[in-house]
């Protein structure tokens, strides 16, 4: 369904010195500089797929998730998106994808949703009976009755969030990027977004692939993960082997309601954990997975505790780690 074999995208950034002189030089003398945005990557996604396009800023996922919409041309590679090349902008390959971007808008700002809904019905030339059907479907799920009649601007994030997607799956695309969906928005409002991707994904079978900085999003949605930095494809398997290899931990983190000494403390944990972090009343311990809740349970049974809480470490961190670990000479894949 999304085909990448040895893609390549380089951009030529002008160079500019700074100061007057500098400046002017350049208008007659400019110099480039080749930033290789995406190096060598390869990769393929079946029908129905949602796939986690992963990695620290400027790595490239972007670039590629452009490339694959067909806004920019590739530097090399071929790129196949359900049997169409992106870049010949044919119109049915327009109406088979969707490109979402959490921090730009497709809506009309001065107007309801709703108006820019029936733009995307005449764009896209969706006939009455399905525009009526899918919008019932998405007002529903998305919960929109009201939302969509008052005009954007005065909307939040969490509901402009809600019409970008209603927006952007009226003519019910077959694979939808999705650039950071959930950006900005608060815990509840990024469950019943999960919620609504995986539904629309199931319901249509659609492909998608998404990026995100928020390891929930990734690990409600995703099996798969495709790890990118500094262009280069570091990884691409499955999320709970990354999850094992690279953050085999969690962090429990407790408020203590009375003061232990130190040595007290390791006595507790018994060699299960790390302690990462003691100031009292703060302590952190890093566990390995499978052993949190015998580690919490004994915790509460020895030690005074005022509040116990379990992390997840952040995606970056795993993302850090997969980094490191590939620079020092792995090879993508699981
Ligand atoms: N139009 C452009 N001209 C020149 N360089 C660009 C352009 N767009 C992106 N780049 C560069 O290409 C690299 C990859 O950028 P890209 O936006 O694809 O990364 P990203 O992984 O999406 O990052 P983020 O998570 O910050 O959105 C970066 O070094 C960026 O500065």
């Amino acid at each position: 369904m999304i085909e990448v074999r040895k893609l390549s995208k380089w951009y030529q950034v002008h160079e500019r010195e700074p100061g007057f002189i500098a400046s002017f030089k350049s208008l007659f003398h400019r110099k480039f500089r080749t930033v290789k945005a995406v190096d060598d990557v390869s990769f393929f996604i079946p029908e129905g797929e949602i796939v986690a396009f992963l990695g620290p800023n400027g790595a490239g996922k972007t670039t590629t998730m452009k490339v694959l919409t067909g806004l920019l041309h590739p530097s090399d590679g071929e790129v196949n998106v359900g049997g169409f090349v992106p870049f010949q902008h044919k119109k049915e390959f327009k109406k088979q994808i969707s490109l979402v971007m959490g921090q730009k808008s497709q809506l009309i700002w001065d107007l309801p949703a709703a108006e820019t809904f029936l733009v995307n019905k005449v764009i896209y030339e969706i006939p009455d009976q399905d525009y009526e059907e899918t919008l019932g479907d998405l007002v529903q799920l998305l919960q929109l009755e009201e939302v969509i009649r008052k005009p954007v601007r005065q909307l939040s994030l969490g509901e402009r969030m809600k019409c970008e997607l209603a927006a952007a799956l009226l003519h019910r695309p077959r694979i939808v990027f999705l650039d950071e969906p959930t950006i900005g928005l608060d815990v509840n409002m990024q469950e019943v977004m999960r919620r609504f991707i995986q539904d629309y994904s199931r319901k249509y079978k659609a492909t998608i692939l998404l990026t995100s900085h928020y390891m929930a999003d990734v690990t409600a949605l995703c099996e798969r993960v495709l790890v990118i930095g500094k262009g280069r494809l570091l990884y691409d398997g499955a999320i709970n082997q990354l999850i094992d290899k690279y953050a085999p931990n969690k962090r429990i983190r407790l408020q203590l309601a009375k003061r232990a000494h130190e040595r007290e403390l390791e006595d507790v944990i018994h060699g299960m954990g790390t302690i990462v972090h003691y100031a009292f009343p703060d302590l952190d311990v890093d566990v390995p997975r499978e052993q949190v809740s015998e580690l919490s349970a004994r915790l509460l049974s020895k030690l005074n505790v005022l509040d116990l809480t379990i992390e997840d470490p952040s995606m970056e961190s795993v993302i850090a780690q997969a980094f490191e670990a590939r620079t020092e000479g792995g090879s993508a894949g699981a």
